[in-house]
């Protein structure tokens, strides 16, 4: 594509997106936009709404309201002309095919492919070429996926769980293989339950909830929106009712001598603990990880916004 439409406008807006099955709302108002060249790993428990999303960016499911653009187009011209590959959850493979035919048919759909031994290498599966589609293990034919979405030489990738069926060494790999393709400048958005691989690989974290965003922001943005740190001591038994009234303590628990108090401002807890508890030894401070938001943020009742 050229330069200048990417320049333009976002890889992706979603505007007031909706889409609902009978009485469930599965996208209940999502307004995102991606900017060209963003890396966004999009996080959300079970039923969240990632996949239904996922399947109106790539024009899969029509929004029963709101509306999709992809660069600037409809998904389904985006997705015709070749500017988004996608590696879905569970896509078959046909079974009497190698490894280089799959790939090389899908390579035959688009007007400007990359050739299919590059996207093998990329994939990390150029020594699979000749083994057929049975003859795969779980996480090797999810690279096949891969090297299927990457073979029309996409601006934007869409991968929904990529590395589900990985092993701990090719979930690595795989991540190595990408970070070859967005160090070119492209797109990638990416639907995850591995926190880890948000943190470790996404610029942006979007976490859903029952249909809706519920944090957007860089890991760091996210994690703080979870609230403050940690602050960990020794501290004599007769402490509780102190620590209980210290400043900005959210929540805390005190077990065998040893607590543990999460604070919305850990200097002003920390000096007052101090001063409260002289007595408080081997203290440590440590952020929320993104877990601790991911769960504070995804199991509240309220959405935050
Ligand atoms: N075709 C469908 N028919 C009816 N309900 C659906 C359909 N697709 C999704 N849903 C419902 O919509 C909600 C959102 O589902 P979705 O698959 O988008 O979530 P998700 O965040 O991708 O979850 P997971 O992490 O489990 O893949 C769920 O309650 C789901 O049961």
């Amino acid at each position: 594509m050229r330069e200048q439409d990417i320049i333009a406008g976002a890889a992706v807006r979603l505007s007031g997106l909706r889409k609902h099955y009978g009485d469930v709302h599965a996208v209940d108002g999502v307004d995102l936009t991606i900017a060209p060249g963003e890396v966004v790993a999009l996080l959300g428990p079970n039923g969240a709404g990632k996949s239904t999303t996922v399947d109106m960016i790539l024009g899969l499911s029509v929004p029963d309201s709101g509306s999709v653009t992809v660069f600037g187009r409809e998904p389904g011209d985006a997705v015709g002309d070749g500017m988004i590959g996608a590696m879905l959850q569970g896509g078959a493979l046909v079974e009497d095919l190698t490894v280089a035919e799959t790939v090389g048919m899908v390579a035959a759909l688009h007007r400007e492919p990359m050739p299919v031994p590059e996207a093998l290498r990329r994939a990390g599966i150029g020594d699979l070429a000749n083994r057929r589609s049975t003859k795969l293990s779980g996480g090797q034919k999810q690279r096949v996926r891969f090297a299927v979405a990457l073979v029309s030489d996409p601006d934007l990738l869409i991968l929904d769980e990529p590395t589900a069926a990985m092993d701990v060494g090719t979930r690595r790999e795989f991540w190595k293989s990408m970070y070859e393709y967005t160090n070119s400048g492209r797109t990638v958005l990416f639907a995850t339950h591995y926190l880890e691989e948000a943190e470790e690989f996404a610029d942006r974290v979007v976490l859903m909830r029952s249909g809706r965003i519920v944090a957007d922001g860089s890991v760091a943005q996210v994690r703080a929106l979870a609230g403050g740190r940690t602050i960990r001591a020794v501290v004599p038994a007769a402490a509780e009712p102190v620590i209980a009234a210290l400043p900005a303590v959210t929540g805390f628990e005190l077990r065998a001598g040893r607590v543990a108090i999460s604070s919305s401002d850990s200097d002003a807890t920390l000096r007052a603990l101090l001063t409260h508890v002289p007595g408080a030894h081997d203290i440590e401070i440590s952020a929320v990880g993104l877990e601790g938001a991911f769960l504070s943020l995804t199991t509240g009742e309220e959405a935050v916004r």
